[in-house]
């Protein structure tokens, strides 16, 4: 079935497609003696913030700090990134439109009470058929995954798209700017019970250098650059609202979804994880399994003998982007310490979110920014946090779980 009958079948939203604003509207103007971001998107020496933004849940934003508001004062995404906000650039503006476009049907899909007749998230063989001449229903992160890789198509501005859902990378436009990586669902098995769910996307550069090179090879080089060349990252949390946390490489910024508007709307201005949290994140069942030096960093916190004198407090939604984003608003830290998520599509989209919030992301030993993929579907641990809860974490070394013996739930 293609992707639009599926899509006709199951309306998914009530707001409209936006004609994008370009130049956005003057909702926002950076304070009147800085630009925001060079050429390069590096912050000009003496502007560490954007500290003019006084916006919090759906205040407006202190218009003190700013020239030119309009009328209502709001700043969404797209004014945010445009020429008269932070100006990534009109190539990124572009792709970052069609981005939210995709998140807002998916945000859409996964509330429908029509999605269960896309089948549920356990027991259907992905892209198999039902025994007739109908497609078999698909779960909602391919239906998710073509969402996405429509709007990258219809950006024209994506060289190539690697996706968890795909065996190889997809090459899509060879003078597209931008290398997509992302996972279109996570959290997915959860979704019958309405967990949160996330998607997550890494942009990087097209490495114009290997333009010369057969499809297959550019289109996997370039999806396995470094976490550290990111352009920019973002993952939009599907839960009781729907939140675009983006970075563009100066800091980490939060856009809430106002469904009256279909706009995002800056909501969490430049996000600081606390330095400590008080909170650990991870499917402690798994406990046993766990090497010893993980297993006395939790006895530690637990019982609040560790460098932080209290008690730490256990969550865990085993949904990785709501984990992530509760870390990042209120500290501590959250883990998957066994070979489970994967480096590209994961590990190294939110490990550059919370370095930008002034976190860390670590894998136990090594910084996660700093590891050189060398396989698109490469699983790695994960930890990701407050910068004083990673370092107490991997003082304890052997925190990295061996043990992998494929959990049935
Ligand atoms: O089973 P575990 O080890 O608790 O792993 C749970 C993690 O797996 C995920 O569900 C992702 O796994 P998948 O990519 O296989 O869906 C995360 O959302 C969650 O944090």
């Amino acid at each position: 079935m293609q992707l639009s009958t599926i899509l006709s079948q199951h309306p998914t939203s009530t707001f409209q497609p936006k004609t994008l604003r370009f130049p956005p509207k003057p909702a926002f103007s950076p304070p009147r003696n800085s630009r925001y971001f060079s050429g390069t998107n590096i912050f000009r020496p003496g502007m560490t913030s954007l500290s003019g933004f006084g916006l919090v849940g759906s205040q407006k934003i202190d218009s003190s700090s700013f020239v030119g508001n309009d009328s209502s004062g709001y700043c969404t995404l797209m004014d945010f990134v445009g020429k008269g906000g932070v100006d990534v650039g009109d190539d990124l503006v572009v792709l970052l439109h069609h981005i939210q476009y995709a998140c807002k049907r998916i945000a859409a899909l996964v509330a429908s009470p029509f999605n269960s007749s896309l089948g549920n998230q356990t027991g259907i063989a992905a892209g198999g058929t039902t025994g007739s001449d109908r497609d078999a229903p698909k779960p909602l992160d391919l239906v998710s995954n073509e969402i996405i890789l429509s709007s990258l198509r219809s950006s024209g501005k994506v060289a190539v798209m690697a996706s968890e859902e795909d065996d190889s990378p997809l090459l899509i436009n060879d003078d597209g700017p931008f290398v997509v990586v992302m996972d279109p669902l996570d959290g997915s098995r959860n979704i019958d019970a309405s967990i949160p769910t996330g998607t997550i996307f890494g942009i990087y550069n097209r490495l114009v250098e290997l333009d010369h090179l057969p499809g297959e090879e550019k289109a996997s080089l370039n999806s396995l650059q470094s976490g550290s060349r990111l352009v920019a990252a973002a993952y939009v949390l599907y839960s009781s609202a729907t939140i675009l946390c983006a970075s563009f490489g100066s800091g980490t910024y939060a856009f809430t979804l106002d469904h009256s508007t279909g706009d995002f709307v800056l909501t969490h201005p430049n996000i600081k994880i606390p330095p400590r949290g008080q909170i650990y994140s991870v499917n402690d069942a798994r406990y046993f399994d766990w090497p010893e030096g993980l297993r006395q960093y939790i006895d530690t916190v637990r019982q609040g003998k560790g460098k932080y004198p209290k008690k730490y407090s256990a969550r865990y939604i085993c949904s990785l982007v709501a984990d992530f984003h509760r870390t990042l608003l209120y500290g501590g830290v959250a883990m998957n310490p066994r070979d489970h998520l994967r480096l590209v599509y994961e590990a190294n989209p939110l490990s550059f979110l919370v370095e930008q919030a002034g976190g860390k992301g670590s894998d136990g030993k090594r910084r996660i920014l700093s590891i050189q993929p060398t396989k698109l579907h490469q699983r790695l641990p994960l930890f990701l946090g407050s910068s004083e809860d990673i370092e107490e974490l991997e003082s304890y070394r052997n925190v990295q779980q061996k043990v992998n013996p494929g959990y049935e739930v």
